[in-house]
């Protein structure tokens, strides 16, 4: 059984038609990245996915089970865990208090393993989200949704903004719970640093899938890399911290 098939998925917002057929899937314990342009539809693919703007047509399946039209709340009880884009932390509580969340789910993660891993988040316990850095605010948005024990796990742009050594802590994160079995579907602008941790890589434009294979040959193609990467260079000229 896959973690996750998804069979011509058409999306739109209106009558923009965003996912124009996408087939895309992530084996059991399988760590595969989603790479692509600004504007790719990379995001709308997690939405989708998640049940946030549900596909029009085609199927995605979680673990077996159609999950096409099921609403977000009961996606997650499939066991899909979502980082999204941009740090969902509570600023006003300290970061013990975010690592306190609602675990119905037994797993491998506790909150002594995400100090262990993420070293910055136990120093920094007692401190509110609002006092953190960029760094440590993504570091306690991953660990959150870590903390419930999914089975699949979508982080979108999880390296954006972020100075390279702490790129590195989250990466190394991320192959922790995919070594742990989980399915890890990592969407990504930081070309390199994806295909170099990722088993598999699928590439959108516009909408479609134009590549889908082996991360590592990907990034034999230095030309393709290249053509991806010089799109997010900027991102990495100036990080935020
Ligand atoms: N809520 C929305 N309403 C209308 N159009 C949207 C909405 N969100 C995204 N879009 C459009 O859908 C297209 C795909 O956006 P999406 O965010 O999925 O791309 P992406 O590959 O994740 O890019 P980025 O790296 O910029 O997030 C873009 O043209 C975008 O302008």
């Amino acid at each position: 059984m896959k973690a996750l098939e998804i069979q011509q998925l058409n999306t739109y917002y209106g009558k923009s038609h965003i996912l124009q057929g996408v087939d895309l899937e992530v084996g059991e314990g399988e760590l595969v990245t989603l790479l692509g342009r600004n504007g790719a539809g990379k995001s709308t693919t997690l939405r989708s996915i998640m049940g946030m703007t549900p596909a029009r047509a085609g199927h995605v399946r979680i673990f077996g089970t159609d999950s096409t039209h099921l609403p977000p709340f009961h996606i997650a009880r499939l066991g899909v865990g979502l980082v999204p884009e941009g740090r969902r932390i509570f600023a006003n509580l300290t970061v013990e208090e975010n690592l306190k969340v609602p675990v119905d789910r037994p797993g491998p993660w506790s909150i002594a393993r995400i100090y262990k891993l993420f070293p910055r988040l136990a120093e920094r316990k007692s401190h509110k989200g609002q006092q953190l850095s960029g760094g440590e605010q993504e570091m306690l948005s991953i660990a959150r949704v870590l903390l419930l024990n999914p089975k699949l796990l979508l982080l979108d742009e999880p390296s954006q903004g972020l100075a390279p050594l702490i790129v590195q802590n989250v990466f190394d994160v991320i192959v922790s719970a995919r070594n742990e079995g989980t399915s890890v579907l990592l969407i990504e602008q930081n070309v390199r640093a994806s295909i170099k941790i990722a088993d598999r890589a699928y590439v959108l434009d516009r909408g479609l899938i134009t590549y889908s294979g082996v991360a590592a040959e990907f990034g034999q193609d230095e030309q393709r890399v290249q053509e991806l990467a010089g799109a997010s260079a900027q991102k990495w000229e100036f990080p935020d911290d």
